[in-house]
């Protein structure tokens, strides 16, 4: 119908929907609020915008009553007096300035304007305090003079190194934030509601457990981010932030209604239609999906959340278990077996480097098969202020390997990272080949990868060698180096909640612990990628997260990591 139709367009044109890249983003990479950095320069700002908008708003109260009363008087006097002429050679700006000259009144009531009214508004507009803020508003909320230096950060520094020897002297100079930007902040909505299982209801008022900083999302950002799930065929989501959407229209408290509850109710239609229809064709492939209609979905999604996580049938079912044990170990659920547990192991570690003996590794063991150690206290706090003082101001949206569309990329991967050489931090890259007990210098390991996680940000479960999947081009020298044998991480910085990272198939989190590292092999001994190590990191809930990966490969590790005739070593 037409309503529909327009509603459509409405939607379209506002929330992205049914279009995967309306945005026309100027690059895959561009963002201005992807990391802690981003985010509190921006909010600094904004303390400059709400000195300049106050002081503006103070003006503008006294040039209001200035033209609101000038526009009275000349509308009570001069307007009135002449409206009724009928003469029209008279109404004419000339014949009414006739009538006007004639008139005590209507000339004294002029004359009062001009030396009194206009010259006070004069005064105001002509003011250094008016002057300065125009100027002070240019300055401070012009995105074109933001958008000018974007070409000086294209031609600085794009995020990586091309040889050995580059050094990142120009930094980026950031754009004005975008409204990707925005998009990806709905995501990370969307990702700790789908990861964590929060409701919309419980997120709209912050996550926080133990401060409320009185900050909630009203009715349109709700419906935002409903649509946004929606266009990317998250059903279920999107029919419980749109019901959120519903409720707060539907209260007397919410004060932005801006968004019309009809178009809520016929997007709720849309999603409530298509999520049965893909429960009715798609079976069991959306496994998380259960049919749902209005006012029903959520407890139904705990109850087989509830069944996800105990249901070791469900655990175990190949096509679902990467993703349920994800879920699963970021939501606290830990499901090695008794008999695993007690066969696990804390020790120091003495014997792989001289080192060792004088500061020995605080090693744990959280997983024997695949294995999976955690070191702690293996950075120095010097150390890590010193990377993250490099690193941080030059961190840019992740990338993931063989991809630059935008909707895969946010799927998979939505942190920040750069880049660090060998000369940037050599004790580091040093001190990792001791506590691996492996070769990471003269290109036995990529450029270690400094990563940083805001809220809701996140990567999704995956394996680290690339095997023979990617095209030859994006594994570059690891075509010479061999594949990512092994994964040594370092927690640089710890978010207060969310964050760990989980190994699926172990059934156990790496914890977040700030100064520790975290070692895992991606491959057996005899060169094989192993299927049993598929980790990630799980959505940041509140703080901020700051990792190294240093990926170590294969080909001159094969004497550190001896072959072994036992296929599963
Ligand atoms: O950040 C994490 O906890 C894991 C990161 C990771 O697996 C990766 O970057 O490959
Ligand atoms: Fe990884």
């Amino acid at each position: 119908s037409e309503q529909e139709a327009a509603n459509e367009e409405y939607v379209e044109d506002q929330y992205l929907l049914f279009d995967a890249t309306p945005l026309e983003p100027p690059s895959f990479a561009y963002g201005s609020l992807h990391s802690l950095d981003r985010l509190m320069e921006w909010s600094m700002k904004e303390e400059s915008i709400v000195e300049v908008l106050g002081s503006r708003l103070e003006l503008l109260q006294t040039e209001y009553k200035l033209i609101t009363s000038y526009l009275k008087d000349y509308n009570e006097s001069t307007r009135m007096a002449t409206e009724g002429l009928h003469d029209p050679s008279k109404n004419t700006p000339e014949g009414r300035g006739r009538v006007v000259g004639s008139s005590a009144v209507l000339a004294h009531r002029m004359t009062n304007r001009y030396t009194s009214t206009i010259s006070k508004l004069q005064e105001l507009i002509s003011s250094d305090a008016y002057i300065d803020n125009q100027r002070n508003i240019n300055e401070t909320i012009h995105p074109e003079l933001i958008k000018m230096l974007k070409d000086r950060e294209e031609k600085s520094y794009n995020g990586t190194f091309t040889t050995e020897d580059e050094t990142p002297e120009a930094l980026p100079i950031w754009p004005w934030p975008h409204k990707l930007d925005l998009y990806r902040s709905d995501l990370s909505f969307i990702h700790l509601h789908e990861i964590y299982g929060f409701f919309p209801a419980q997120m709209r008022v912050g996550l926080e457990v133990d401060t409320k900083y009185g900050g909630f999302l009203n009715a349109k950002q709700c419906f935002a981010i409903g649509a946004h799930a929606l266009s990317r065929y998250y059903y279920y989501m999107a029919i419980e932030w749109l019901e959120l959407t519903k409720n707060l229209l539907l209260s007397a408290d919410e004060e932005d209604r801006s968004i019309p509850l009809d178009i809520v109710s016929s997007l709720l239609d849309i999603a409530i239609k298509e999520h049965n229809l893909g429960i009715k064709y798609n079976g069991t492939e959306e496994f998380y999906t259960r049919p749902t209609y209005e006012g029903q979905p959520t407890e139904e999604r705990l109850r087989y959340r509830k069944y996800i996580y105990h249901s070791p049938t469900i655990r175990e079912n190949p096509q679902f278990n990467a993703v349920s044990q994800y879920w699963a170990l970021c939501s606290g659920v830990t499901f090695q077996t008794p008999k695993t547990q007690k066969s696990l192991k804390c020790f120091y570690e003495m014997k792989r480097h001289p080192y060792l003996y004088i500061n020995p590794l605080k090693t744990e063991i959280l997983s024997e098969n695949p294995p999976v150690f955690q070191f702690y206290d293996v950075l120095a706090n010097d150390t890590i202020e010193d990377i993250k003082a490099k690193a941080v101001p030059r961190l840019q949206l992740s990338e993931v390997v063989g991809t630059d569309d935008v909707e895969q990329i946010t799927k998979h991967r939505t942190s920040a990272g750069t880049f660090m050489r060998y000369k940037e931090m050599p004790k580091v890259y040093e001190h990792s080949e001791i506590i691996s007990g492996l070769k990471l210098l003269e290109k036995a390991s990529e450029m270690a990868q400094v990563v940083e996680y805001t809220y809701g940000r996140y990567y999704i479960y995956h394996a680290d060698a690339l095997e023979d999947e990617e095209p030859e081009e994006e594994r570059g020298y690891m075509t010479e180096s061999g594949d990512r044998v092994a994964t040594l991480l370092y927690y640089l910085e710890t978010a207060e909640y969310g964050g760990d990272t989980p190994f699926c198939a172990a059934g156990v989190n790496a914890r977040r612990v700030r100064a520790s590292a975290v070692l895992w092999y991606n491959m057996y001994r005899n060169g094989t990628v192993r299927e049993d190590v598929y980790h990630g990191a799980c959505p940041v809930i509140h703080g901020h997260k700051i990792i190294i990966n240093h990926w170590i490969h294969y080909n001159q590790n094969w004497n550190y990591f001896p072959c072994s005739l036992n296929p599963l070593e």
